[in-house]
């Protein structure tokens, strides 16, 4: 998946001449768009059109999952994407062959010779909280490329905004102190999907991912446990029927030795140390009559596993019975290890009452600290899993856990309770006249003109409202008055003193006008800009029940021209 597609050297600078790496995904190609942009772009061409300057804003219409905030993903691949943009032969014979055979030969010289030199992107910044209606977005250039670009902008942003988003819920809910994993890959929409979801679940506030290509391609911390099958691999000697089935136990184990932690000894039966253990623990003062016999063939996984990794055993514990079997299992080879001088992680579940487990876990994990005087067995880690969601987390905290870390995939990375974010592709400028989409619904009105946007900050250091203005409206001053309209509801509007001044797009590609580009940020910062931006919410637009919608605006001469375009472009009705 490394793909390089007309890549060239990258820098974590950037500058207007620097060469910039291609899509993640190499099927980010100027093809992966709809067939109407290229036959809008013919007839564009043929009415000798497609140059003239367009400007198209990039934005959703209501915030996803029920809330009132959405974070915004995606960018860098779009840049990538037009950074790379050009046809090839290949690609042009192609649409050649998919348009009607009446195209004049000159449309194919003309797409032979595109890119997106001609063309201005300007954003809010990658992992930024982002709100309805203001441009994520702004794409300006010659009207033929910049509906080229479309599609794949909005494929780009549509998924990798939703699941960030997503993400960022999760990790809302679970609250800061826990480790959110995502495990998503094999139920995810497809490869894309996955290593999309990977890379956008660590930008909405995720920690790690099991996803080795994620790991690879952006650095993303990589975390596992094992699963049921590495436990189920292993039986013990038992006569079913009378059929023997003679197979590995913990006194089966081949190599049985472990060195200590330092080097400075071995142990020589680990196995038999184990089984010590457990039967003290067994008769500990806490734990007498808790549990009897554990399964063996699971204690022989454990032990097998803890061989392997000695310094990183964690055991998936619910394979049989996690109280009866799977916790001693595992602390009477944690305990084994912590006489070698080694440290063991914990323990998955993944399935039953996982608060109920959790909070029985712990317990059992207090007991052996306190009966086999081991300081710390108690804060062992527990990571749970298992179709867990934004409700599951929120029931099991209304119940009480015990839970250090959840895994998180089905309902994360397919974005279960919405399957997609509307981002829209409006045409708000061309040749330098704004225009304007009418719609019955109110909420599909768009917001004409190019425009600029500002998030202007209250007293108590919250986002207060985002404002857009005209391009060439002065900005927004710290400690001045600003009436902020609401754009299509009259009697909403109200005065900010801002006592800060963010303007929210930013260049991120110039084109060859030689204006300075923004850089493209390492995936860490932009993961440290989201989880800033979102604990600098107001805590009412981050609640689950009814949040309050944040406010969007657009200043006074913009309001007032919107809604003279809006009478000049609308038909008046006649009635009869
Ligand atoms: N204490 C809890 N409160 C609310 N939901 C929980 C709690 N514990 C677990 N769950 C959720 O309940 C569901 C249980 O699912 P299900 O009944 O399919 O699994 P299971 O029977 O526990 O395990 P499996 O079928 O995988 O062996 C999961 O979605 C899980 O996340
Ligand atoms: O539940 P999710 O949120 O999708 O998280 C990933 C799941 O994938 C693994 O098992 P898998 O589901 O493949 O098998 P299992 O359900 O039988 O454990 C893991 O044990 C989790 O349960
Ligand atoms: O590492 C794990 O425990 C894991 C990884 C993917 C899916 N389920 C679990
Ligand atoms: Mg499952």
């Amino acid at each position: 998946m490394e793909a390089k597609r007309n890549g060239a050297a990258t820098g974590d600078r950037a500058s207007p001449g620097r060469a910039i790496d291609g899509p993640t995904n190499p099927m980010v190609t100027p093809l992966l768009t709809d067939l109407y942009q290229f036959t809008m772009a013919y007839a564009y061409w043929k009415a000798g059109k497609h140059n003239e300057r367009s400007v198209f804003d990039l934005y959703f219409r209501k915030n996803p999952f029920g809330g009132e905030y959405t974070v915004f993903a995606g960018l860098e691949e779009c840049i990538k994407f037009i950074a790379n943009f050009k046809l090839t032969n290949d690609e042009i014979s192609f649409i050649r062959d998919s348009l009607p055979s009446s195209c004049e030969d000159g449309f194919f010289d003309y797409l032979r010779g595109i890119d997106c030199s001609d063309v201005e992107v300007y954003a809010i910044s990658e992992g930024s909280v982002v709100f309805p209606k203001v441009p994520l977005l702004r794409v300006e250039g010659p009207i033929a490329v910049v509906q080229l670009v479309e599609t794949p902008f909005l494929t780009l942003i549509n998924y990798a905004s939703l699941v960030a988003t997503n993400a960022a819920r999760h990790r809302f809910v679970a609250g800061k102190s826990k480790m959110l994993l995502e495990f998503g890959l094999r139920r995810a929409q497809g490869p894309d999907g996955g290593i999309g979801a990977s890379k956008y679940c660590y930008i909405g506030g995720f920690d790690a991912t099991s996803n080795v290509a994620a790991g690879r391609l952006f650095g993303i911390p990589l975390r596992g446990t094992h699963s049921h099958a590495f436990v189920s691999s292993f039986m013990v000697d038992h006569v079913w029927s009378n059929l023997s089935i003679n197979l590995q136990s913990p006194d089966e184990i081949v190599e049985k030795s472990l060195q200590s932690s330092d080097g400075s000894y071995t142990c020589e039966d680990f196995v038999s140390l184990v089984q010590t253990w457990l039967n003290k623990i067994q008769w500990s003062d806490s734990l007498r009559g808790i549990f009897g016999e554990t399964n063996q063939s699971e204690l022989a996984a454990f032990t097998s596993y803890a061989m392997a990794f000695p310094n990183n055993f964690l055991a998936l514990v619910d394979t049989y019975d996690v109280v009866r079997s799977g916790v001693p299992n595992f602390c009477a080879v944690a305990l084994a290890l912590n006489d070698l001088g080694y440290k063991a992680g914990g323990i998955r579940l993944d399935s039953g009452d996982l608060a109920y487990l959790s909070c029985e876990a712990r317990k059992f994990f207090r007991a052996v600290e306190k009966d086999c005087r081991v300081p710390g067995f108690e804060k062992m880690s527990i990571t749970a899993s298992n179709d867990l969601n934004e409700e599951t987390l929120d029931a099991l905290n209304k119940q009480g856990h015990e839970v250090d870390a959840y895994g998180i995939g089905t309902y994360l990375v397919t974005c279960y309770a919405q399957p997609a974010l509307g981002c829209v592709f409006k045409l708000v400028e061309i040749n330098n006249q704004p225009r304007i989409k009418l719609s019955e619904d109110v909420s599909k009105v768009s917001i004409p003109c190019k425009k600029r946007s500002y998030r202007l900050y209250g007293k108590e250091g919250y986002p207060l409202v985002d404002i857009m203005t005209g391009e060439n409206e002065p900005p927004p001053k710290v400690g001045e008055r600003i009436l902020c309209r609401h754009p299509f509801n009259e009697s909403k509007r109200a005065y900010v003193v801002p006592q800060q001044v963010e303007e929210l797009l930013k260049c991120y590609w110039p084109g060859s006008s030689g204006k300075p580009r923004e850089e493209l940020p390492a995936l860490k910062d932009i993961r440290e800009r989201c989880i800033k931006q979102l604990e600098r919410m107001r805590p009412d637009h981050m609640r689950r029940l009814n949040p309050t919608p944040y406010k969007v605006s657009v200043s006074a001469k913009l309001y007032d021209f919107i809604h003279f375009l809006w009478l000049n472009e609308a038909p008046v009705g006649e009635l009869q």
